[in-house]
């Protein structure tokens, strides 16, 4: 394992095991769960080296403002411990590493080993000192490795649509949020507007499979529809949210209703 990326295993290793645990006999369907979890874990390793370049070109660089968006919706400031999951190449993990500055802290959560050791690389070829503050976990975003009411903020990014228990991950997400603290997921936008469906749509049928086909990923990438189609519409995720626990909830439409943001508190006090 690369030095700079830590497994979960290895921090639970850290944490007092709970008394009365046991290994349960596992259901059919959980074993399809973690097949179907497998297999995106797969696909998530194989894109890697060509993600970060094809986000620039297709969407002409805008993906950059749409995570700055959701940067600030988060409420990140400086000093704070944060936590990107699903951090993939880090590009979350880097704008919250500025925003917190040197004397906070950010994780980077991924199960993808790939994605992983691309945003470490990154890391380490950018001179920026604060990105000294960022550290790597290769770990499950339906189990997160961290004591509850651990972060000032959480984001996600083009992550929430790909697990396979959405619930469980906004349960864990919630769980290891500080009270009033805020998680900001940023994703494709299942939208009731027909013309923002088929515009999606054309863009990835003729524009992102052409595109990954070039690196011979057109089917990697073809999952992105089914992603979208199979996600929630923003007052879905809203009812998730509060399901999962949290106080409030509130779904923006951006990208000209091609992306949507969800940003959700976690019940507590606010001073
Ligand atoms: C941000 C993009 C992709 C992220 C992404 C997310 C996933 O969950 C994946 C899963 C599996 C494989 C790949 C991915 C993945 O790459 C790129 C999105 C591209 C949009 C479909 C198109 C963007 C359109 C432009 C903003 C429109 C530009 C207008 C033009 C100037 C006329
Ligand atoms: C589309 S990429 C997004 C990467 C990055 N957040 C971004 O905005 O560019 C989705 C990432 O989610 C990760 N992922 C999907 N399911 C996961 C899970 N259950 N636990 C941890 N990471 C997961 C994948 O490995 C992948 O790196």
């Amino acid at each position: 394992m690369d030095n700079a990326i830590m497994s979960a295993a290895s921090l639970h290793r850290t944490l007092p095991a709970l008394p009365g645990q046991h290994s349960r006999p596992v259901s059919r369907s959980k074993t399809r769960l973690v097949r179907c979890s497998n297999e995106r874990q797969v696909l998530f390793d194989r894109i890697a080296p060509v993600y970060d370049n094809l986000n620039d070109l297709l969407t002409v660089g805008q993906h950059r403002i749409w995570k700055r968006m959701a940067i600030s919706w988060s409420g990140a400031k400086k000093g704070d411990n944060v936590l990107d999951v699903c951090c993939g190449t880090g590009d979350l993990a880097f704008l919250l590493s500025e925003k917190v500055g040197p004397t906070g802290k950010v994780v980077g959560l991924d199960f993808s080993k790939q994605q992983l050791l691309i945003a470490s690389s990154r890391q380490h070829s950018q001179s920026k000192t604060c990105y000294e503050n960022i550290k790597w976990i290769e770990g499950n975003a339906i189990d997160l490795p961290f004591p509850e009411s651990s972060f000032d903020a959480v984001t996600i990014g083009y992550g929430l649509r790909n697990v396979v228990d959405r619930l469980k991950v906004l349960e864990e997400v919630c769980r290891v949020l500080k009270p009033g603290s805020k998680v900001s997921a940023l994703d494709f936008n299942k939208s009731t507007n027909p013309f923002s469906t088929s515009f999606q749509e054309w863009m990835i049928d003729y524009v992102v499979v052409p595109a990954a086909d070039i690196y011979g990923l057109a089917n990697e990438y073809r999952y992105l529809k089914r992603s979208i189609n199979e996600f929630l519409t923003g007052k879905e995720l809203e009812r998730l949210a509060l399901n999962a626990g949290f106080c409030s909830a509130k779904h923006f439409e951006t990208g000209g209703g091609l992306m949507g943001n969800l940003v959700a508190v976690r019940y507590g006090y606010i001073p």
